[in-house]
Order: structure tokens, then C-alpha cells, then sequence
């Protein structure tokens, strides 16, 4: 069946699946892949299909924000994937996390509308605990693995500032890593539909205003960052697939 808005045929999807907002960055990944076959390229999903190590995997770009990202998740496991690893980027809360930094979302605080509009207030966007595992594991063992933390992320709807202040400052005090802008989606989504999800986050400045000085996303540091947490959801797509 032709997925309606991804524009691909259901029948080629695996069950692993690597998802990230640029879909530059989607082919920047499909290259680390053999075989790998672009599907299709409609609106900003940008679906690829390949093999790594022996797992074959989809990845597949869904775009700034929730309501466009939740489309693409929808369809995907709907095709039959199983397995999510978003692969991210996000502005840190804290300076242990500098540009450059990794965070392995366990959780995602929901202060955005999409999720507000599919379950009630309570309701968690909490990563699966293996994936989660194997995507910390991989980024670990990944080459000059830099500073790897793992912990919550706050998904938000806004990435430029309008007149209403957004509570960083609380939520930093609350616990929460860093910020970006579509996993609450992924995770309450997932939890929906019976699938596995987590996600990795490179960071490429700070979000909290204290610290907003030092903001350069165009750096060396963010860029292999980037190409550190690539590494780590393919490693650990196939030490999810082997431990099957
Ligand atoms: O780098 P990606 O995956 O797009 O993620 C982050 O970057 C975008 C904002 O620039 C938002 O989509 C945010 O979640
Ligand atoms: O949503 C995002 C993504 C990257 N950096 C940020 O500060 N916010």
C-alpha cells in the first residue's frame, strides 16, 4: 500500500528505522548504508531503504516540529517498523553539556500542542529502555566519543522566541538536559502503537540564556558530533537486531 503523505510503498519498509528532521542528513546517513535506495522524497520526508551489518533499516527525515513529525511516525509503523532511533540535534540547558555534547533521551518533558491533542495530561513520552540502553552503549564505544549523557529532553513548539518567556529555567531546575523539538511525539506515539523508540541529540549551543553567549551551531564540534551520534543509532540498530 502507497503510504499516503511519505509516498512509499509500505511493502519496502523494514522494522528499524532511523528518523532525523534534515533530510540532508537523512542522506548523509543512507551513504553509511549498502544498497541503499532512495524511496521517495515528498515534502520534507525524505525516505531511504539499506542495510548496516547485516540489518536492513529505513531512514527517514520528518521535518521541524511535532504535528509534521507525528505523520511520519504514524506511517512508518503503521508500514511495519518496530523500532525508532531519532537522530537529533537540540540546545543544551546545562555547561557539563557543551556544544559538542551528546544526550540519549530517556524521556521527553511535553510542553508541546501535539501530544497535548492525541492523550491526557499525565500521560508520559518515555523512551524504550533497551533502545535507550543500546543507543548510550554504542555512543559510548563510538570514536572520541566526547561528553555522552543520557536524560531527559524537553520538547517545545517554538525555536524563535515570540513575547511569552518559555520556563527554561525550571525546567533546567527540574532535571531536564537539553531542548529540541520532536520527541514527545516520538515517544507517545510509539507508546500508542505498540513500537520502540529513543533518540539521540547532538548538541549545538545553549538554550538556556545564561549561558546563550557562547551559541555557534556552525562548528567542528557540532558537526562530528552529528557524525558521532549517526555512528551510535547504527550501532545500535544492530545491537537491537542481534539481541532479538
Ligand atoms: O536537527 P533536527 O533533527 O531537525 O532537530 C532539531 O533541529 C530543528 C530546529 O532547528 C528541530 O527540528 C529540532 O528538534
Ligand atoms: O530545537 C532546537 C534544536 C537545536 N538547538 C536548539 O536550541 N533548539
Amino acid at each position: 500500500m502507497l503510504m499516503p503523505i511519505l509516498q512509499v510503498d509500505s511493502e519496502q519498509i523494514p522494522e528499524y528505522a532511523i528518523v532525523c528532521g534534515d533530510p540532508r542528513r537523512a542522506a548523509a546517513i543512507a551513504e553509511k548504508l549498502e544498497g541503499a535506495e532512495e524511496l521517495a522524497f515528498a515534502r520534507e520526508y525524505r525516505t531511504f531503504v539499506g542495510e548496516y551489518q547485516g540489518v536492513k533499516l529505513a531512514v527517514v527525515s520528518h521535518g521541524v516540529g511535532c504535528p509534521g513529525a507525528a505523520v511520519c511516525f504514524e506511517e512508518l509503523i503503521r508500514a511495519g517498523v518496530k523500532t525508532l532511533i531519532r537522530v537529533g540535534t537540540a540546545g543544551s540547558y546545562s555547561a557539563d553539556y557543551p556544544a559538542g555534547s551528546l544526550i540519549v533521551s530517556t524521556a521527553a518533558i511535553r510542553t508541546d500542542g501535539l501530544t497535548r491533542q492525541l492523550v491526557p495530561d499525565g500521560f508520559p513520552a518515555v523512551a524504550d529502555s533497551d533502545v535507550v540502553n543500546a543507543i548510550y552503549a554504542a555512543a559510548l564505544e563510538t570514536e572520541g566519543a566526547g561528553v555522552v549523557g543520557k536524560g531527559m529532553t524537553v520538547t517545545l513548539d517554538v525555536f524563535f522566541n515570540g513575547v511569552e518567556e518559555f520556563p527554561h529555567k525550571k525546567l533546567k531546575a527540574a532535571g531536564a538536559l537539553a531542548v529540541e523539538m520532536e520527541i514527545s511525539a516520538l515517544y507517545v506515539i510509539a507508546s500508542l502503537r505498540g513500537a520502540r523508540a529513543g533518540a539521540i541529540v547532538a548538541l549545538d549551543g545553549y538554550a538556556d540564556a545564561d549561558l546563550a553567549a557562547e551559541y555557534d551551531p556552525h562548528t567542528n564540534a557540532v558537526a562530528e558530533a552529528v557524525e558521532r551520534e549517526i555512528a551510535a543509532a547504527l550501532g545500535a540498530i544492530v545491537k537491537l537486531a542481534n539481541n532479538a
